[in-house]
């Protein structure tokens, strides 16, 4: 696992956007895995000036996001579908049929996950995976548990996310409690991935994610099983890494 410590959260979010940049640059036909969240938010801005500044063409480039809520419409303002418009999608040039992300609306939740995980197939796989984490140690929707999802599934929220994440809703009850995720194996089979981490209250999954030990109660733990993963977290968020 390579770890870059940033002094704060807009040089995490630079390094993060050149990164996404020189695997674009490298291959204009790049699919990415795209993450949500409050943390990859700077990295989208970063990217969008980046290609204002026409150094960088997203026009051949595939998106696949990680998750979407279920049951909430995509053009509600707390939907990952208006995140992704309103950060990111709306200012740079992917095709809008090379935009993925998962339909928390579909009638058919089973059907849904399988076309989903057919897509990503038929595109050639990820080649870089971008992923925030949960404070529990969540990566896209998988949650801590005994047992966790390989691939796209319908996964129950925990009440620690639920209650993280109300800061998006106008009152915690309006929090969707189950999403749409891809699974571990999903996130796994990405070529690369970078996951990236700020503030203190993400220390301790930072700290579990890198222990040296597997443990599905913190998914982001498997990532340390990756042959190409990249940890790029500012100092609060790294302020507990034991082993490097
Ligand atoms: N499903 C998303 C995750 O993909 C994200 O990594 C996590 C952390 O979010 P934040 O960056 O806002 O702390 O929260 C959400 O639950």
């Amino acid at each position: 696992m390579r770890i870059y410590i940033e002094e704060n959260y807009e040089t995490m979010s630079k390094k993060a956007a050149l990164m996404v940049a020189s695997q674009i640059i490298l291959n204009p036909k790049s699919v990415l895995g795209l993450a949500t969240g409050s943390t990859p938010v700077g990295m989208y801005h970063e990217l969008v000036a980046m290609f204002k500044r026409g150094e960088v063409d997203f026009s051949e480039v595939i998106t696949f996001n990680l998750d979407e809520y279920y049951g909430l419409p995509k053009e509600h303002e707390s939907s990952y579908y208006r995140y992704m418009m309103d950060n990111f999608f709306s200012y740079v040039n992917v095709p809008e049929h090379h935009m993925h992300i998962p339909n928390g609306m579909g009638e058919n939740v089973v059907k849904e996950c399988l076309e989903y995980e057919e897509k990503i197939r038929i595109a050639g796989g990820i080649d870089l995976q971008i992923l925030g984490i949960g404070s529990n140690g969540h990566i896209g929707f998988n949650e801590p548990a005994d047992k966790l999802n390989v691939t796209t599934h319908l996964v129950r929220l925990t009440e620690k996310t639920i209650n993280d994440n109300s800061r998006f809703f106008e009152r915690e009850e309006d929090v969707p409690k189950e999403a749409l995720s891809v699974g571990i194996a999903t996130i796994m089979k990405a070529k690369k991935i970078v996951l990236l981490a700020s503030g203190r209250n993400k220390a301790e999954a930072i700290r579990e994610m890198t222990s040296g030990y597997v443990n599905t109660q913190v998914p982001a733990s498997i990532l340390q099983t990756h042959s190409e993963i990249t940890l790029i977290v500012d100092k609060e968020a790294g302020a507990l890494i034991e082993a490097i």
